[in-house]
């Protein structure tokens, strides 16, 4: 991000941030409202000290008349009262606010994960996984110290502030608006501060997660990063990610060591000295020495809150850009669920004229009409790049057809219900992914409609379940990072059993035999054969011994449909990009 988008991503960013702070805090706006007002409350009895205190002095200390004993100690009592009674109420209601804080970060994280998990595929495809994290679980976070900032520190001191200028105005209105001077100076340094904080802000947000990004993408590709001595070049880039990391947040801290403190200590002194010169053209009474003891003490409850406030405009400025790139995020567009039929009841697929390709380019998926009858098997094969992965994203829903359909018992798959399409269709892919979890719950995958026999007769049928029952803890040891580490081919036959133990309609696999022995794929072969006429199975395949005994091979050629037929008819096509493949394997055989 340039240093100039950055700025304009902050500044026309924070009305958006701050609405959606209000959207997440706004169940409890009731609580916030009566905290407000127990603030006020708080700040007018801090108000009434230096009153007192005046009032001591005006009748009291100047007229020597201490022998009202009963007086001074009422005098006493009622400072005493004001002061505790004010710090009880606050400290009751920023805890108040704390939790209305909380609630509102965990009510927006969830959000944002709900959100994130509804999101298309083809979202993820132009999306780096760490940075995802990052604003899922960092800026969330910073958002908190937003929310944290705006309830307590600025709504309180912004309180005592309008407190401590109210009282003065009572005192006397003339030399407090010499003390409300302060505001629009202050109002001028912040916004001075952000000019030449922000896109700064912007850009180490950025920075830090494209730090982010790339840690969690080396850690995912340890192995090739070891294997390709590509550590060095890495290490370099990370190190001039950090660098810029530096930089950016060193210009953020010098705006902040120039402008917020120092420029305020700075007005403070200037100040007082106004002050004082207001009162040296003034007689000095009995009366103007209680007032002057008032308005100096005032002065600190003006000055001192709004250092607390301009020192917060830092970490305001990070939250808000925090805050912004979440609202971001919330804004990408997720897809109404569809209302059509609630379950797939055989499982006849009608491919009709699909054309696809991803993003703005070109078709890699050419208009085909092929009917497939439920319960039979399909095979898919091609060279690589030929399409097949395409065609079973889009039989899974994960991209939109550019045109055409496809239609699953007569209705159009785009209107099947979600829940019924991820019940009803499964499966297999080509990098099977093992959770961190025992080999029970990454059979069941959260259905817990599944009973353990279930998973135990898919396990069975996958050819695994001999295997589960050696592990140390048999179905429940823990699989994954942290667990017991299954081999390539062993991840393939869970994510079959995994498919089959919710009993689909229609089952996909994607080279789902490209990891196994030969013996193992012969016996999930006769596996398939007994789904034959129950479960619609189109199994993509570079082995092409997997699928020659289908009811239909599909053969795609540049995104293509050019042949198609069982394996005897498809070796009769001489010359046929079949028979090509076929004799190509046999010799690398
Ligand atoms: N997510 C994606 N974004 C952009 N282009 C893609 C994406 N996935 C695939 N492609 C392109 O679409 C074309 C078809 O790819 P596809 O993965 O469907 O082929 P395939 O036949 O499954 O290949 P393989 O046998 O290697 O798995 C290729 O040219 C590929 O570069």
């Amino acid at each position: 991000m340039t240093p100039s988008n950055a700025r304009d991503t902050a500044q026309s960013s924070a009305g958006d941030a701050t609405r959606l702070l209000w959207r997440m805090a706004s169940p409890e706006r009731r609580t916030v409202l009566v905290g407000i007002a127990w603030l006020v409350l708080a700040a007018a009895l801090e108000a009434v000290g230096p009153l007192l205190g005046k009032h001591y002095i005006d009748h009291y200390l100047l007229p020597g008349r201490f022998d009202d004993v009963a007086g001074m100690a009422g005098l006493l009592a009622a400072l005493l009262g004001a002061g505790i009674t004010a710090s009880v109420v606050r400290y009751a209601q920023l805890t108040r606010m704390a939790g209305v804080a909380r609630n509102a970060v965990r009510r927006l994280r969830e959000q944002v994960y709900a959100h994130v998990l509804a999101l298309p595929m083809r979202f993820f495809d132009t999306q780096i996984t760490g940075a995802l994290v990052s604003r899922v679980t960092n800026d969330t976070e910073s958002v908190n110290q937003l929310y944290r900032q705006v309830l307590y520190v600025m709504l309180d001191s912004g309180i005592v502030v309008l407190g401590a200028l109210a009282a003065m105005a009572y005192l006397d209105w003339r030399l407090m608006l010499i003390v409300a001077l302060l505001a629009p100076a202050m109002v001028g340094i912040v916004w001075l501060y952000q000019r030449l904080s922000a896109p700064a802000v912007a850009q180490a947000r950025a920075l830090k997660s494209d730090i982010n990004a790339q840690l969690a993408e080396n850690l995912a590709g340890m192995a090739v990063l070891q294997a390709s001595g590509a550590l060095p070049r890495f290490g370099r880039r990370f190190a001039g990610h950090n660098a810029q990391h530096y930089a950016a947040r060193m210009q953020e801290l010098s705006a902040n060591a120039w402008l917020l403190r120092p420029a305020l200590d700075l007005l403070n002194v200037l100040l007082m000295v106004a002050l004082i010169y207001g009162f040296a053209r003034r007689e000095l009474s009995g009366v103007e020495v209680g007032l002057l003891y008032a308005f100096l003490a005032y002065l600190a409850r003006v000055v001192e809150p709004l250092i607390q406030i301009t020192m917060q405009f830092g970490q305001l400025q990070q939250s808000l850009v925090a805050a912004a790139r979440v609202g971001v995020l919330l804004q990408e567009p997720a897809e109404a669920p569809p209302q059509g039929p609630a379950r797939i009841e055989a499982g006849a697929l009608h491919l009709d004229g699909l054309r696809a390709g991803y993003g703005d380019g070109p078709d890699v998926l050419h208009p085909f009409d092929v009917r497939i009858p439920a319960g039979s098997l399909v095979g898919l094969v091609g060279h690589t790049g030929s399409g097949k992965s395409t065609l079973l994203s889009l039989l899974l829903r994960f991209y939109p057809p550019r045109a055409g359909q496809v239609w699953v018992d007569g209705q159009p798959l785009a209107d099947l219900d979600e829940a019924a399409l991820r019940r009803d269709l499964a499966l297999v892919p080509q990098e099977p992914q093992l959770m961190p979890a025992s080999a029970r719950d990454n059979l069941r995958m959260g259905r817990m409609d599944l009973s353990d026999a279930d998973l135990e007769a898919a396990a069975q049928a996958a050819r695994l379940h001999d295997t589960l029952v050696a592990l140390p803890q048999g179905y429940d040891t823990l699989l994954g990072e942290g667990g017991v580490q299954l081999s390539t081919g062993q991840k393939q036959l869970l994510a079959m059993a995994r498919a089959l133990a919710g009993r689909p309609k229609v089952l996909l696999l994607d080279e789902a035999t490209a990891n196994i022995d030969s013996a193992t794929e012969a016996r999930l072969g006769e596996a398939l054969a007994q789904l034959r006429g129950r479960v619609t199975v189109i199994a993509v395949a570079h082995r092409l011994s997997t699928v020659c005994d289908a009811d239909r091979i599909l053969v795609l050629h540049h995104g293509r449909l050019v042949e198609q037929g069982t394996h005897a008819e498809l070796m009769a096509v001489d010359g046929g990009v079949y028979q090509r493949l076929v004799q190509l394997q046999q010799l690398e055989d």
